[in-house]
């Protein structure tokens, strides 16, 4: 069932796509100040980034979507008795090359991978297939901000159908942990408390990643941290740092 759009429901004014059911934009004026948790969500088709985001947001699920080319929410959430502001960016989907290594992903997602400080990576447990282009996502996401910690999480998601399951969640387990994240094996159609404690948990993991309130990134990557003393033998070493790596990721132009 299409329920009736209102515009005013979206947080991407600029976007064609839209959302189902309203979820409510918060005001970032009470929260932390310049305390912003960016993160991201990123899989192949059809495996509920959509749903899973809408799920965390509204606690509702709602079965069918427009065709989705990335949405931007905003709200406002507790964690650790702060009041944060956070960003969830919805994305197109992504898709494994001939190849099976390399990585169809659209310049949209990149900049959303550049601007995010977490990362929630999703795949269908019914479908192996998705699950294999978690590994190349999370290069491509390395290349984009090769130094420092990613927060990252591994989302299993429609555990609901568990006859038709493709990756036992051991497979999961391990591959959340080469990953440096936790895995969540949910079901956004049947359950909120899981979805709800996943992105959560990246939510702690990103604040404490930003530090101690100042909102600042302290990982490096891409971003060029400002020298504690103008030095500009190490400016010219960072710059052509950031160089090379643009140009040894072939799908990123930042
Ligand atoms: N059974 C079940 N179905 C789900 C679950 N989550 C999502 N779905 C269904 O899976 C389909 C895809 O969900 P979406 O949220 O649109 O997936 P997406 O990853 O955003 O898809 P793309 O727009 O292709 O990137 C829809 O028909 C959903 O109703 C789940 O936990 N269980």
């Amino acid at each position: 069932m299409r329920l009736p759009v209102d515009p005013t429901t979206t947080m991407n004014s600029g976007s064609s796509n839209f959302l189902l059911v309203p979820i409510q934009e918060y005001p970032v004026l009470d929260c932390v100040p310049n305390k912003n948790v960016k993160i991201v969500v990123l899989g192949a088709s059809n495996v509920g980034k959509t749903a899973l985001i809408v799920r965390f947001l509204t606690k509702r699920f709602i079965g069918d979507y427009e065709a989705n080319t990335g949405a931007l929410y905003s709200r406002k959430i507790n964690l650790d008795g702060e009041q944060v502001s956070l960003q969830v960016q919805d994305t197109p989907c992504v898709s494994l090359q001939d190849d099976a290594e390399g990585l169809y992903c659209q310049e949209q997602i990149n900049r959303s991978i550049y601007w995010a400080d977490g990362y929630v990576l999703v795949f269908s447990i019914t479908d192996h297939s998705s699950y294999r282009t978690i590994q190349p996502l999370y290069q491509h996401v390395r290349r984009i901000h090769p130094a420092g910690n990613i927060p990252v999480i591994l989302v299993g998601n429609k555990s609901d159908l568990l006859r038709a399951r493709q990756v036992p969640a051991d497979e999961g387990e391990t591959l959340a942990a080469s990953l440096g994240g936790a895995y969540f094996e949910v079901s956004a159609r049947e359950n909120h408390e899981g979805v709800h404690s996943a992105f959560l948990h990246l939510c702690g993991e990103v604040s404490r990643a930003l530090g101690g309130g100042n909102g600042e990134k302290r990982r490096g990557g891409l971003h060029l941290a400002r020298p504690k003393s103008p030095n500009m033998q190490e400016l010219k070493r960072r710059f052509r740092q950031v160089l090379s790596s643009k140009g040894k990721s072939s799908t990123t132009t930042l």
